[in-house]
């Protein structure tokens, strides 16, 4: 008798036996916890390995307790006597990475909607949940922490159903913690999850929904195919650019790599190809046969677009190609940094980098600081601006310090649709905030008797600087906060350059709304004036817009005699007293006659100021 192929092998599953799906839930709501149960149940850990957040690789991922890259894992599940596949696509859960989270959607054919049954829905729930509804997804909404004593699954079963539609009863309950439920849940997710389709005989179309860089092993692509079929061994092709590539390996995550044959219709699984850098490698793009390559690519596909910049500069001046050597490893891994050299006047050589977002931000000079030991200072983040000049001309300004001079005739800033969900009580504070931030308000819409959905469009620029805590520290950190880029607007915006000695810093200057403008010139040169030594001479520091000063504080002459104390003293102990003078010095920046301190700067742009003695 000839052997049956064992439909749980990769290439012999028919798609009818796959379940795709993914779990979206906000912050901390337990996802990691709930895949780990997962991957236990399914056998697919023995319990002996198992280890807290399996799924989360980086260490920094596993600390922080965030998810940054998504995975993708391939388990059995049998239900009424038959055998399936049930791929489980992490996402992201934070905003900065939504183009991510979107892909890893569109891979899949349903979601599972995870609720903490002590907190209810918050904006990263909702945001990732409109998110699954524009692609098409079934969702299964789900309750977790029900061992917890202060969960009320009742009433958050009740708003649930009241967002999607349906029965409360109809939610399910579970614990990823104690693993109750979890089973009934794999049952569900066979039962209501409709099995991909595609066309078998096509030529291949997969899409790529992450690109992972991996010391060992180079770029590891994860796709999901959508028509056809990629065989082991064969080549490839990338539709966005045309490129060819040699497949080295083709498999699956079990939820260790895994190499197989093929992968057919509807399954998910990796592909290394050799090539060295994620970008050759894009989320979003689709990958077809290089011999009968398919010619439309699939649709959704988006190139990642930067949007907040900031200025990073190596504390030592000696660290700067360590930091050009660390950037350009960490962007092999990601596809989204961008940066190209810059120098600065009060901080030297350094970097103009773009991020996603603030968190992106966060992320890689954390990165650069633990694993390469670099210390760095970001200047302030700032988006990018349109500035428009009286001849026509748009300047694309990503650095304030090269906003065009002479007359503008309009500046333009990104601006978001935002969505913050409170406690009823807090609308107000909200309100507040988001009024003295230049929004305004689209609507607002209670979701259950106590909580209420704010939507606000909002000048990205006045959220990127610390938006999100005065959010948190306004509502009691009750507040979530989600936002999406929905175009560009025009309004007052003009540049504040801080002048030291008529000399301008340009690591200070901001664009700023004109409302805004006297109080961050008297800010800055507030601080500066309690930073900077005294000179020989008097100092003094303006804020000025183009030639017009509107702020000034002046730092008053002294003598600094360093030999006065020991007069008549000995020879050697004025040697060493001069040397230590000159040892400061080298610190020490100069901007016109004025000698600075770096430390000044920093304090400065980090708002960590002190009086000086
Ligand atoms: N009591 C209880 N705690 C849970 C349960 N599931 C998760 N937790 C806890 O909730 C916290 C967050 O869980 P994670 O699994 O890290 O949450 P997550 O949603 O993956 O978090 P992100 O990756 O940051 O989005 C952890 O402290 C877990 O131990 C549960 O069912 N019961």
């Amino acid at each position: 008798m000839p052997k049956q192929p064992n439909i749980l092998q990769p290439l012999a599953t028919p798609a009818e036996r796959i379940r795709n799906f993914c779990i979206i839930a906000h912050i901390d709501h337990g996802k990691s916890t709930l895949a780990d149960r997962m991957l236990q149940l399914t056998g697919s850990v023995e319990d002996r390995v198992m280890r807290a957040q399996y799924l989360d690789k980086m260490d920094l991922e596993r600390e922080r307790g965030i998810t940054i890259k998504s995975q993708a894992v391939r388990m059995p599940w049998h239900v009424n006597e038959e055998d399936f596949i049930l791929n489980m696509i992490d996402t992201p859960g934070h905003v900065d990475f939504s183009y991510e989270v979107s892909r890893s959607l569109a891979a899949c054919e349903g979601a599972v909607l995870l609720v903490d049954a002590a907190q209810g829905i918050e904006a990263q729930t909702l945001a990732n949940l409109y998110l699954a509804i524009e692609n098409d997804l079934e969702i299964i909404p789900v309750l977790n922490k029900i061992d917890l004593p202060a969960a009320d699954p009742e009433r958050y079963a009740e708003e649930i159903a009241g967002l999607i539609g349906g029965d409360p009863e109809d939610v399910l309950r579970v614990s990823g913690k104690t693993g109750m439920g979890v089973e009934a849940l794999l049952d569900r997710i066979v039962d209501r999850i409709p099995a991909p389709k595609g066309d078998r005989d096509a030529s291949a179309r997969a899409m790529i929904f992450d690109s992972v860089y991996d010391t060992y092993r180079g770029v590891v692509t994860y796709v999901r195919v959508v028509d056809g079929e990629i065989r082991a061994g064969e080549k490839i092709q990338m539709i966005s650019t045309g490129a060819n590539h040699e497949l080295l390996e083709l498999g699956v995550s079990s939820p260790e790599p895994k190499k197989a044959k093929g992968l057919a219709v509807g399954e998910v699984g990796y592909l290394i190809t050799g090539v060295k850098d994620v970008r050759q490698s894009k989320v979003g793009d689709t990958v077809t046969n290089a011999t009968k390559p398919a010619t439309e690519g699939l649709p959704g596909y988006v190139e990642p677009k930067p949007m907040v910049f900031s200025g990073l500069y190596p504390i030592e001046a000696g660290d700067y190609t360590d930091l050009r050597e660390a950037l350009d490893k960490l962007k092999l891994e990601d596809a989204a940094l961008n940066y190209e050299p810059e120098t600065s006047v009060a901080l030297g050589f350094g970097f103009r980098v773009g991020f996603l977002g603030l968190l992106h931000l966060e992320i890689i000079t954390e990165r650069l600081s633990r694993e390469f030991d670099l210390d760095i200072i970001t200047t302030a983040p700032s988006v990018t601006y349109d500035a428009v000049t009286e001849d026509g001309v748009t300047h694309h300004v990503t650095n304030p310090s090269e906003f065009p001079e002479g007359k503008i005739s309009e500046v333009r800033e990104p601006i978001v649709r935002a969505s913050i969900l409170v406690p009823k009580e807090y609308i107000g504070k909200v309100m507040e905030l988001c009024e003295s931030r230049r929004g305004s308000l689209i609507s607002m819409e209670y979701l259950s008797e106590e909580r209420v959905e704010l939507r606000y469009t909002l000048p990205l620029g006045e959220i990127v600087f610390d938006f999100f805590d005065q959010l948190k520290s306004r509502t009691q950190g009750y507040a979530s906060l989600d936002y999406e880029p929905i175009g560009d607007q025009a309004d007052d915006l003009v540049k504040v350059d801080i002048l030291l000695q008529g000399e301008k810093v340009d690591a200070f200057s901001a664009i700023v709304h004109r409302d805004s403008a006297y109080s961050y010139g008297t800010m800055m040169a507030e601080r500066l004036r309690k930073l900077i030594p005294r000179q020989q001479f008097e100092v003094p520091i303006q804020a000025a817009i183009g030639a017009r000063i509107i702020a000034r504080e002046t730092i008053r002459a002294i003598r600094k005699d360093v030999l006065a104390k020991c007069y008549g003293g000995d020879i050697s102990r004025k040697r060493k007293l001069l040397e230590k003078q000159k040892e400061g010095k080298k610190r020490m920046k100069m901007v016109g006659r004025v000698e600075v301190p770096q430390k000044a700067f920093i304090a400065a742009l980090s708002g960590d100021v002190e009086e000086k003695k």
